[in-house]
């Protein structure tokens, strides 16, 4: 290939981006920009996916002005064409250099190629235009980027993603309780949004002990392949001696995943991470980021930097509360600062959820509604006209579900939490197994009894240590090994020893605890146990996750500190130790939920050792008769704790003072019940419609199901693979081997390699073999598949035969077809609208379109193939009469065309149209809603509606069919 600046190029790849022009070729590198879609790309000289464009005498072409002209002569300079040509309008020869050429210009000539003997089989031409068709559908599918991660299908997870994906840039609380998935979830957002375009670069920031997992779980769920970031990495990108500045190192990768530790220490990295462009940010463990008004946290303020230039942001936390209503909020506002503006309106809101849950209650019940009904309904949402709604639902029609969810949405995006926050529970999710709760009651040594005397007495009695009796004993003896009198080791042996085919998971709170329990158990039995906690390295760690993970000759044991194991996935134990017991509910629930998370198929038995009248005797026993947080979760064991704060603290101190101590645990469990129930009626119902998706969601993951290796997709591949010229070997069980060959079509197929690649349609098949691929519609294999057929040349003509006694012989019928495509900015997100889009026209003799008549697939059926010597002669005999209804059917085309625009049109403006209603609606009650968000959303409108009356279409491919009697 040789490149200069000037030339016109189109990419094979993506046709959409445009007619491009190159404008600059380096020793290695070629840039080419499309102007029509505002794009550029720099590419390897050598393996560049472009095609030259060069129209030739007598093609019509069009000039950037907007007037066109039909080539006369094509002159070449150094590489560059001038095309001498004769302007249609004023009929003027004119001298149009190729640089002045339309961007939008279409480039496929399927006639040329028929004059050119270049006949393809019909075969070939079926598959094009059920790739074209395909890609239609797949582009305008709902269940586009929710089929092809490697996991089961869980509803209240495929609803979250589908509700969130669809959305431009957004910004989402992420609540499911522990072990929910919204690991899951995120990686599915993500990747909807990156297949669609709307996302290029992301960088997920987690918890340092979290990255390895995070990047595991994108590669084998989503075959998205993250980077880890750290400091070295880093600096290998620090300027030179000679450089005065140095590169991005966050402009170097796409997908980035970093420690937010390391980011609080590198202050500079999170500069180079604003200007780094990344358009999507998901933050793991977001109760960390604490605030309040007066003190905001170093970690809010590092995210919430990040979170004003970067638009699409997801924070992931299952217990949002662990640090206050206050941080709550603020995380919240960091997301829609235009919703959540002020803390005390936002407290006084949470406290009217109720009337809110109540109207939705209404709705859902499905009872035709009752004039109070009505002016309930309607009083929640005064800013608008909801009678056409009402009518709707009293119609009885198709119409009525649309109309209650649609109000539904509305109450709850108006006066819930709504769109920013999505909350599964364990209730609502069902299908979890139990959890146990063991108390394991021990006699409190002396040594610790006169530890803590001591320790008091000298007043260095900290609080956050009154549960780690041998921390406070090694204040005052630092050498003595405090395993060796205390009983909880002597149970912990017993236990283990009790349960040798079980994996044991326990948890200490601070790391030396788990130090030298580790030692104990070696030293006293040989036991050998996987240490894990903050103080390890990150491959230390992952190293001993995956240590105690092993089954055979693996650990029976972990040793955690609590804060170590946060997030991780330990659920095939089933047994949880709590040698200390964590200070706060939501830090228990955290520690439960290491085990107690989906996949986990045994009851969970929770193992709590403590000392007789010891302060963790009291709180365990609060936790279980107050809460009952070991065996259920508790969303508002948080509020409790700040709201018994004082009397807890007081039995805590005094844990002898059992005189009113079981009236306290009386008064919590009424407080837990009654909260639970408000709960229940309020907030957590208004989560629970907007974050599990009901029926709807169910119904979607048995779409999806159905999807999955459906003949449709099964068939059409191995076609693909066929037509390519890739091997195929059935291995039974589902899977099939691909291997390249020497006569492939091209030289490199997506995602094959030189060795070979397994691939199975099914997801139960991917699930058990992570080695081998999962195919589906969105699978990167068939979607450049479809890509390389569809912008390449493969049956785009083709000669067939139509044995049908009934028709005289030779009788010349001419099948079409057309595509309506559109180039726009990416940002405008036009495909979802208006994806490329078959027209297929059939013309009879006499140039009526028949295509209504005849489907595509009955004619094929009674079609059959041609020698191509045998083609060719057709095509030289027919030549007139194909030219002929060439020009008549470009003549019908425009009507055609104009109802495909007309219905995209229709899609573009109710979807957008909607969105700005609810801006409106919410400015209604918000009076922060900026004017300029409406009005930028008003342009996307406006631009979009132009955009798609600017579609071009051009004739993508064409059948010649001859009758024949036999
Ligand atoms: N759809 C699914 N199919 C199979 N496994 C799943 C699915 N969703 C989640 N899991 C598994 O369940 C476990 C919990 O998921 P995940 O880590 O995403 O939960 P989480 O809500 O982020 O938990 P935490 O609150 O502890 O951070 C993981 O082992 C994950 O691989």
């Amino acid at each position: 290939m040789v490149f200069a600046v000037g030339q016109r190029w189109i990419s094979e790849g993506e046709n959409n981006l445009g007619l491009g022009v190159i404008v600059g070729v380096e020793i290695r590198t070629v840039t080419i920009l499309f102007p029509a879609s505002d794009e550029k790309r720099v590419y390897a000289l050598a393996s560049a996916p472009l095609t030259r464009v060069q129209f030739q005498i007598n093609d019509r072409i069009f000039h950037q002005d907007g007037w066109s002209a039909d080539v006369l002569e094509v002159l070449e300079q150094e590489g560059v064409f001038t095309y001498r040509a004769r302007c249609v309008e004023t009929q003027a020869e004119v001298l149009i250099p190729e640089k002045a050429l339309s961007h939008h210009m279409s480039v496929s000539k399927p006639q040329e190629r028929l004059w050119a003997d270049q006949i393809d089989r019909n075969e070939h031409f079926v598959t094009r235009y059920q790739a074209l068709l395909n890609q239609q559908a797949q582009f305008q599918s709902s269940l586009r980027g929710l089929r092809g991660f490697r996991a089961n299908l869980i509803p209240h997870q495929l609803h979250i993603a589908q509700s969130i994906s669809q959305r431009i840039a957004p910004r989402v609380l992420l609540a499911d309780e522990v072990g929910l998935g919204k690991t899951l979830e995120a990686g599915m957002i993500l990747q909807q949004q990156l297949l669609v375009g709307k996302v290029e670069r992301a960088l997920i920031i987690v918890p340092e002990n979290l990255q390895h997992q995070w990047l595991v779980e994108m590669l084998r769920r989503f075959n998205l392949a993250f980077s880890l970031f750290d400091e070295e990495r880093c600096a290998d990108f620090a300027p030179t001696e000679e450089e005065e500045k140095g590169v991005n190192p966050f402009e170097t990768e796409s997908l980035i995943i970093c420690a937010l530790d390391w980011l609080e220490q590198y202050p500079q990295r999170v500069e180079q991470i604003r200007q780094a462009g990344f358009d999507f940010l998901i933050v793991d463990e977001a109760h960390h980021l604490a605030w309040t008004e007066h003190a905001p946290s170093v970690e809010y303020q590092l995210i919430e930097q990040l979170a004003h230039v970067i638009p699409a942001v997801l924070l992931l936390t299952a217990t949002p509360e662990q640090l206050g209503q206050e941080s709550h909020f603020a995380r919240l506002r960091l997301l829609d600062p235009h919703r959540f503006y002020d803390y005390q309106a936002f407290v006084q809101e949470q406290q009217h959820y109720q009337p809110v849950a109540q109207a939705v209650n209404i709705l859902l019940n499905g009872q035709q509604l009752t004039d109070t009904d009505k002016n309930h309904i309607a009083a929640l949402l005064t800013e608008q006209d909801v009678e056409p709604l009402f009518k709707a639902i009293a119609s009885q029609t198709e119409e009525s579900d649309h109309a209650r969810q649609e109000l539904i949405t509305q109450l709850i995006d108006r006066h819930g939490t709504s769109r920013v926050l999505f909350r599964n529970t364990r209730q609502s999710v069902k299908g979890f197994p139990h959890r146990i709760y063991h108390q394991i009651t021990l006699e409190q040594p002396k040594q610790y009894a006169n530890a803590m005397n001591v320790v008091s007495s000298l007043g260095e009695l900290d609080l956050k240590t009154r549960f780690n009796p041998e921390q406070i004993f090694q204040q005052i003896h630092a050498d003595v090994r405090w395993w060796e009198f205390d009983p909880r080791v002597e149970w912990l042996l017993q236990f283990i020893k009790t349960q040798r085919n079980e994996k044991i998971l326990v948890i200490c709170q601070r790391a030396d605890t788990a130090i030298q329990l580790e030692q104990a158990l070696r030293e006293k039995e040989g036991i050998r146990a996987a240490v894990f906690h903050e103080r390890l390295s990150i491959v230390e760690r992952d190293r001993a996750a995956a240590y105690f993970a092993q089954q055979e000759e693996g650990a029976q044991i972990l040793l955690s500190s609590s804060i170590g194991s946060e997030g991780r996935n330990f659920q095939f134990a089933c047994h949880l130790v709590l040698f200390n017991l964590p200070d706060s509910p939501d830090l228990l629930e955290q520690c439960i939920g290491r085990l107690d998370r989906i996949g986990q198929l045994r009851d969970i038995h929770i193992h709590v050792p403590c000392f007789a009248n010891s302060p963790q005797a009291r709180l365990a026993q609060w936790y279980h008769e107050g809460l009952n947080a070991f065996e259920e979760t508790c969303p508002m064991g948080e509020t409790l704790f700040e709201k018994c704060g004082e009397k807890l603290q007081f039995f805590l101190q005094n844990p002898t003072a059992l005189a009113d101590f079981e009236s306290f645990i009386r008064q919590t469990r009424h407080m837990q019940q009654h909260l639970k129930q408000a709960l229940e009626q309020g907030r957590d119902r208004l989560l629970e419609f907007n974050s599990s998706g009901g029926e709807a969601a169910q119904q979607l993951a048995e779409r999806i199901a159905k999807a999955d290796g459906s003949p449709d997709l099964v068939n059409f591949a191995l076609n693909l693979f066929d037509i390519i010229g890739v091997e195929q070997e059935d291995l039974g069980e589902k899977s099939i081997v691909l291997s390249p060959t020497g006569h492939m079509l091209i030289p490199d197929f997506p995602g094959l390699k030189e060795e070979g690649i397994t691939i199975t349609f099914d997801r139960q098949q991917a699930l058990v073999r992570e080695d081998i691929e999962f195919l589906t519609w969105d699978h990167p294999m068939i979607r450049q598949g479809i890509d390389l057929i569809t912008t390449g040349d493969i049956g785009k003509t083709t000669v067939a035969l139509l044995v049908n006694k009934g028709l005289p012989v030779g009788t010349l019928l001419l099948e079409l077809i057309y595509v309506v495509d559109v180039q726009a900015p990416n940002y405008l997100q036009l495909n979802r609208f208006l994806p490329p889009t078959p027209i297929r026209v059939l013309l009879d003799v006499h140039g009526t379109n028949i295509a209504s008549q005849v489907s595509f697939n009955g004619l094929n059926k009674q079609l059959k193939p041609l020698s191509k010597n045998m083609a060719i002669k057709v095509v030289k005999m027919a030549k007139a009469k194909i030219v002929a209804l060439l020009a008549k059917a470009e003549k019908q085309v425009p009507n055609l065309v104009e109802n495909v625009l007309r219905e995209a049109k229709q899609r573009a403006d109710s979807t957008l149209s909607y969105e700005l209603t609810r801006l409106y609606g919410l400015k209604a009650v918000n009076k922060t809603i900026r004017q300029s968000e409406i009005e930028a959303l008003e342009q996307v409108r406006e631009q979009s509606l132009q955009q798609i009356e600017q579609a071009t279409w051009r004739l993508d491919s064409l059948r010649v069919i001859i009758s024949n009697k036999e």
